[in-house]
């Protein structure tokens, strides 16, 4: 084929890697600052049999079925501008050490999303998530195509975790895989699948809060939050914290294991 005769290297076109669509990249380049982040995590219990449907092998399900579903408002990101971004997540092991599998997450912004997606593997959609203070409690929603599908209220600020700060910092650490998967364009032989590790650099953590919480999510074959029930709801907190995203390793390849 003549177009195959030229040396094909895509730098002689474009001095940085491309990104779709060339004229107007659908998203910049990282790093990604996120600066005051402000975020509210509700941690609870579901069902082994749930939590055991979204965990891939070899990711083992850590004890007690925990969950956590939580809302960033991404208030000043550099190259994204602000967003909400809900993260739904399975408290997992891999090679005998703590991690968090972030099984879905809905944003209202293509840019991120497709950045997530195209990059790192994370497994974003669209939806309309918001969190506010709805006068003392702060308020977490997601609607689908206008459908709200998950509501989490806990008191605004109100027990202060000032003492914990450095320990928080830490947790916020733990390290966060997704699952990279792409189609080949046959439409059918896998191109990529790998469970990728995120990296999360500059991580400061500027408050946090505790509290009780309340979760209530709706069953919907669009958006299903509710397909990991919530049997009772262990830990609510606030975060206000700066952190960078930039890119990912590869911590397993499952196209290569099965090559082995
Ligand atoms: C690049 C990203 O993945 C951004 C985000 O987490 O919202």
């Amino acid at each position: 084929m003549d177009s195959m005769k030229h040396n094909g290297r895509v730098s002689d076109w474009f001095p940085e890697y491309p990104v779709m669509s060339t004229l107007r990249p659908s998203y910049p380049r990282g790093p990604w600052h996120y600066k005051d982040m402000h975020q509210l995590i509700v941690t609870y219990e579901s069902t082994a049999e749930a939590v055991r449907a979204v965990v891939p092998r070899p990711l083992q399900p850590a004890e007690g079925n925990r969950v956590t579903i939580e809302w960033r408002n991404m208030t000043d990101v550099s190259g994204f501008g602000p967003y909400v971004e809900i993260g739904h997540s399975v408290a997992c092991t891999f090679e005998g050490k703590p991690v968090i599998y972030v099984f879905q997450a809905f944003l209202n912004s293509e840019s991120p999303t497709l950045a997530g997606r195209e990059i790192l593997g994370f497994p974003k959609r669209h939806g309309e998530p918001e969190l506010k203070a709805v006068r003392e409690v702060l308020t977490g929603t997601l609607s689908y195509g206008g459908t709200q599908v998950a509501l989490a209220t806990m008191p605004y600020r109100m027990v202060d975790l000032s003492d914990r700060l450095a320990e928080i910092e830490q947790e916020l650490q733990t390290t966060q895989l997704v699952l990279k998967l792409l189609p080949d364009v046959d439409n059918h032989t896998p191109k990529v699948a790998q469970l990728v590790k995120v990296n999360l650099y500059d991580v400061r953590l500027k408050g946090a809060w505790g509290g009780p919480a309340e979760l209530f999510m709706v069953p919907h074959v669009g958006c299903p939050v509710a397909a990991l029930p919530v049997v009772r709801v262990l830990e609510g907190r606030q975060h206000l914290w700066d952190m960078t995203l930039n890119d990912g390793e590869v911590v397993y390849d499952y196209l290569e294991a099965e090559r082995r």
